[in-house]
């Protein structure tokens, strides 16, 4: 087996800690890494102790990034600020930007081959921010980049079996497009058949689910249980691909796509192979409610796109 060196980039956050815990239960993990600018000493320590092979590192401040980055075969990244109840996921741009972009230089720099797995919203623009700076490297490798959407797939089976009452373990609904609103386009013709009302209502809770959570936690931040939970799910598909070598792995991921002529990153069902990105699957075919959420999605989309490209091309 490699050295399989897995880094997270906000691992003391609210996603950054359960994220690595669940990280840390993965065999083919050799080393863990984890960099914040603040508590990872704790986190490493207390992680360190639980007897799986992962070796565990931690790293705090912008000096120890180039050591927490150095050799790495995965990179994901939880790192920057969470919504508030009223904000949208664009409203964190401002900040969340310049936190990925800088991430993102230490990547091209000090793990330019490795896989890179953005979790920082919003996903639609920290992408298109992350290829443009790798691009600026010289290094940017399209079947390396994914936005994790996985989240919105999660919440598509929950929400799609509750519904029905149907097993949850067998229920597995396609969700492509963005993810944030009107973006994420979840394919519900794909599952057994539920009335006009029930998809609305089913597609306005997957599209929102965020906001629900963000209500919920009422000002303390929005989902971190869940999306590590995700976050895992993905990041271990990829490594089953990619280390482990199994066949057919595959998970709806954000990613440079040619699947909607002109818009240049969009997330549809993708294949892994041991480079990371094998094949990208067209989109379903839709019905007239989802062509409908289909045509909202994508002008917002490509707008989100343009001003991740933009923050680098413009800087
Ligand atoms: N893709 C998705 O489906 C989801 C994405 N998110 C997003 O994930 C991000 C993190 O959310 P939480 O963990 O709840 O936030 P949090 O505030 O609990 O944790 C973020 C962590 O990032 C760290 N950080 C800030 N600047 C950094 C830098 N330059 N380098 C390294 N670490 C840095 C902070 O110190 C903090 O520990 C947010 O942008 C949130 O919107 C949240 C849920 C789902
Ligand atoms: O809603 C948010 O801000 C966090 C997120 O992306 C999600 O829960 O899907």
């Amino acid at each position: 087996m490699p050295y399989v060196k897995v880094a997270i980039c906000g691992a003391a956050g609210g996603i950054g800690q359960p994220l690595s815990l669940l990280m840390k239960t993965n065999p083919l993990v050799t080393e863990l890494a984890l960099f914040d600018i603040v508590n990872t000493p704790g986190v490493a320590a207390d992680l360190s102790h639980i007897n799986t092979p992962a070796k565990v590192t931690g790293y705090k401040g912008n000096d120890e990034l180039a050591q927490a980055l150095a050799g790495s075969y995965m990179v994901i990244i939880p790192a920057g600020v969470p919504r508030k109840p009223g904000m949208t996921r664009d409203d964190l741009f401002n900040i969340n930007a310049g936190i990925v972009k800088s991430l993102a230089v230490g990547i091209a720099t000090h793990c330019p081959k490795a896989l890179i797995c953005i979790i920082s919203n919003p996903v639609n623009s920290t992408v298109p921010i992350v290829a443009e700076v790798l691009k600026q490297h010289n290094v940017f490798d399209p079947r390396k980049l994914f936005g994790v959407t996985t989240l919105d797939i999660v919440r598509a089976n929950t929400f799609i079996s509750g519904a029905k009452n149907v097993s949850v373990q067998g229920t597995e609904v396609p969700v492509i497009g963005g993810h944030s609103g009107v973006t994420i386009v979840p394919i519900l013709s794909a599952t057994p058949s539920y009335s006009e009302e029930e998809v609305k209502a089913l597609t306005q809770r997957i599209q929102y689910g965020g906001d629900e959570v963000v209500k919920a936690k009422d000002g303390a931040g929005s989902a971190t249980l869940s999306m590590a939970f995700a976050g895992a799910r993905f990041a271990n598909s990829l490594l089953d691909a990619t280390v482990a070598k199994k066949s057919g792995v595959k998970e709806c991921t954000f990613v440079k796509s040619d699947v909607v002529p002109g818009v240049e990153y969009f997330s549809s069902v993708v294949e892994f192979g041991p480079e990371g990105v094998h094949k990208i699957f067209p989109i379903p075919s839709l019905n007239a409610y989802e062509k409908t959420l289909f045509d909202a999605c994508i002008p917002e989309l490509k707008t989100n796109i343009q001003k991740g490209i933009d923050f680098v091309k413009n800087a």
